[in-house]
């Protein structure tokens, strides 16, 4: 049963955003400078949400043994002094791809569709049980191997990038694994009977249509309401 569980949550690997059109040309070397500029200020709506979603379940969490294991996600993205963290690393990332962490951090870039499907994902995590919130992060089982195409992608097919931008994707491929093992531990040990698996299960794909929705909305492009950039 526990298998079957665990083999259902992995299956979900086949939705995730590794397989959307904008990031397979991503990884091809495809994409323009102004694209790759778009989804970094469009991602990073992403990466300052994350940390509203973990306290969301930590809000939602009554366990000091979970939450003492969770604020460490918080931790990794606020960083903690000032210049630490990944929301930092990812501003770095910015200014690598040419878009200044003032025009990162005014969310000016940011389009309606991103906005609402990041905004879903905190939502989630403060209306559900927080079980299933943590199924929810469960996409960074599939992560690491995303991003280590990605960086090598980066940095084969866009010269112009400079490298020490992308660290943020270096520390990822140790905190997630981390991330995702411990999660998948605690979904497992939580989640016993058939409606609380379905339920998990159910977490985890409405979070790679998250992921998804997001890059639809990237790769369509600059199509806010008139004025929005000004
Ligand atoms: O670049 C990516 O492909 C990617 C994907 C994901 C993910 O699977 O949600 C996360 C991240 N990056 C990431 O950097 C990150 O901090 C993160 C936190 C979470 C989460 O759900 O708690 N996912 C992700």
């Amino acid at each position: 049963m526990t298998e079957e569980f665990i083999a259902r949550l992995r299956a979900q690997g086949s939705r995730y955003h590794d397989q959307h059109p904008f990031h397979r040309r991503m990884d091809a070397g495809e994409l323009t400078r102004e694209e790759l500029q778009r989804w970094v200020a469009n991602r990073f709506y992403y990466q300052k949400c994350i940390p509203l979603k973990d306290a969301a379940i930590m809000a939602n969490c009554d366990e000091v043994a979970v939450r003492r294991e969770w604020v460490q996600r918080i931790l990794d993205h606020d960083g903690t002094v000032e210049g630490t963290g990944g929301i930092e690393s990812w501003l770095r990332l910015g200014e690598a791809l040419g878009v200044s962490r003032d025009e990162l951090v005014s969310e000016r870039r940011v389009l309606p569709a991103v906005r609402y499907a990041v905004d879903a994902y905190v939502n989630f995590a403060r209306s559900k049980p927080w079980v299933e919130a943590v199924a929810s992060s469960l996409t960074e089982l599939f992560g690491p191997a995303a991003i280590r195409v990605r960086l090598e992608a980066l940095e084969r097919h866009y010269p112009w990038i400079d490298r020490a931008g992308l660290e943020y994707f270096r520390a990822r491929l140790v905190q997630a694994p981390r991330d995702a093992q411990y999660a998948l531990d605690l979904t497992v040990a939580r989640c016993r009977t058939r409606e609380q698996q379905d339920a998990a299960v159910a977490a985890l794909r409405f979070k790679t249509e998250v992921l998804w929705a997001q890059l639809d909305a990237i790769e369509r492009g600059d199509t806010q309401p008139a004025g929005a950039l000004t």
